[in-house]
Order: C-alpha cells, then sequence, then structure tokens
C-alpha cells in the first residue's frame, strides 16, 4: 500500500501539486489522469522517489518500478535492445557485476515476450517508438517490481503496441501487481484500471474508476482534451 499524506511538491517556489491525500491499494490499478499541467508526472516522479516532497509524506513500502515518458533522447543512449532490457536487472547483479545467466535468460525471455526477439543486438537508436517502448517494457519485466510507476505509457503508439502492451499493464494487474499509470485516454483508463485519481495541481477526485470519470464528465466536462483550469496554475497568474 503506498500512502500520500498531505503531499506537496515545489519547483522553486511554485507549487506544482498540493496537499494530496490518500492511498493506493496493493493489487489495485489506478490511472491518474488531469489536464496539462495538472501536476501528473510531478506526483509520479515524486513517489518514486526522484523528486522531494515540499511537505508531507510518501510511504511506499514496496520496491517501485518507474517508467518515464518516452523522448527522443532516449534514443540517444549507445545501447542494444539487449543492453536495456539486462539493465532492469541492475538492483540484484550491482552495477558493475557481471551478469549471470538467469539475468540474461530472464532479458532475452521479456523481450520475446514483447516480440523483439529477432531484434536483440539492434541499437535502442533504431527502433521504432512502438519498438522502443517495448524494450522499455522489457526493462520493466526484467526489474520485477511489485509496483509500477507508468508515465502514458500508451501514448502515440501503434496499435499493435498498444494491445501488447495493454496486455501487459492487465498481466501485471493478474499477477497481483500494483499498477499506476497517468494516462490520457479516457476509454482505456474507463476499461481497465480499478480506480482513477482525478488531479488539478489538487485531488478533484479520487476513487472507483466509474464513478470518478461519470462525476468528472458531469460536473466539469472534463474529457481527456479540456481547458479545465488548474488552481494552482490559477494562483501563480499563468
Ligand atoms: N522541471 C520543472 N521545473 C519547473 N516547473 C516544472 C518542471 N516540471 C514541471 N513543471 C511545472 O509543474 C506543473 C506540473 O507539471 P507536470 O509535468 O507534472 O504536469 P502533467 O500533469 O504531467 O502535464 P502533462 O499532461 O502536460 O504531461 C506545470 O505547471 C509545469 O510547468
Amino acid at each position: 500500500m503506498i500512502t500520500l499524506d498531505h503531499v506537496s511538491v515545489k519547483y522553486r517556489q511554485r507549487l506544482a501539486v498540493a496537499e494530496v491525500c490518500g492511498t493506493f491499494t496493493t493489487g489495485r490499478s489506478t490511472a491518474i489522469v488531469g489536464p496539462n499541467g495538472a501536476g501528473k508526472t510531478t506526483l509520479l516522479k515524486a513517489m518514486a522517489g526522484l523528486l522531494p516532497a515540499s511537505s508531507g509524506q510518501i510511504h511506499t513500502p514496496e520496491r517501485v518500478a518507474y517508467l518515464p515518458q518516452r523522448t527522443e533522447l532516449d534514443r540517444q543512449f549507445p545501447m542494444t535492445v539487449a543492453e536495456l532490457a539486462l539493465s532492469g536487472s541492475w538492483r540484484r547483479s550491482g552495477a558493475w557485476r557481471r551478469l549471470d545467466r538467469t539475468e540474461q535468460e530472464r532479458a532475452a525471455h521479456a523481450l520475446a515476450h514483447m516480440g523483439l526477439a529477432e531484434l536483440t543486438n539492434r541499437p535502442i537508436g533504431t527502433l521504432s517508438g512502438g519498438q522502443l517502448q517495448r524494450a522499455r517494457f522489457a526493462r520493466l519485466m526484467v526489474q520485477d517490481a511489485p509496483v509500477l510507476l507508468l508515465d502514458e505509457p500508451l501514448n502515440n503508439l501503434d496499435p499493435a503496441s498498444r494491445d501488447l502492451l495493454l496486455k501487459q499493464l492487465t498481466d501485471w494487474q493478474i499477477e497481483g501487481r500494483t499498477v499506476i499509470a497517468v494516462m490520457h485516454d479516457l476509454d482505456l483508463v474507463s476499461r481497465h484500471f480499478d480506480e482513477t485519481l482525478l488531479l488539478s495541481g489538487t485531488v478533484q477526485a479520487w476513487g472507483a474508476t466509474a464513478a470518478v470519470l461519470a462525476a468528472a464528465r458531469a460536473e466539469i466536462g472534463f474529457t481527456g482534451h479540456s481547458l479545465w483550469v488548474n488552481p494552482l496554475a490559477e494562483e501563480a497568474g499563468s
């Protein structure tokens, strides 16, 4: 169970996320949704331990794996697809220790599962967007963490890659892992996530997906592409 207790996160003096309180239950999936600039990525990074909370407490008793948004920068690392997947075993093998056969087999299995068996020796810079995201998912599979924090995992993908990764999200849920993902596609959210956190600087709603999305649509017309006002952005005068 991950608990957020009055969590706020600032960039310099400016609040990006304010007073978030709530619980992510072990084994449940949660979508974090909200308009641009709502603080979704910021909250996920804070939960991954990559940004400090400026106030409040984040309790994450279990090990987390974090998938940042995909960017062009990802392609610029001089590594192969196999090396990317294998880097998920870092915690078990240590940065400089020789990687044993078990870890290599684990990475090969994850890549095959992601349909990348033929591409293992390719530099990641030569992959398509969908192939790269599948390789990044293979790395997550190798990490084998009980909690997955995923930032827009299904954005801008070809249909085949999207379906494959969606199935992987479902498999992780069936395995009892806690899946927390920033999502923009509310149809996918309504079909695949148990709970939804609607964020706009502060928590607007958090609970069962059907109820949160129904309230969001009815009360504020939030469609996933809305121009809904972020109160923290208003405060900052932007
Ligand atoms: N590194 C940074 N330095 C300063 N301000 C930042 C930084 N990263 C984000 N912000 C600001 O914090 C606020 C929240 O940004 P964040 O990226 O968390 O939003 P988001 O909900 O993930 O948005 P999107 O849906 O557009 O990805 C925004 O006002 C943004 O401009």
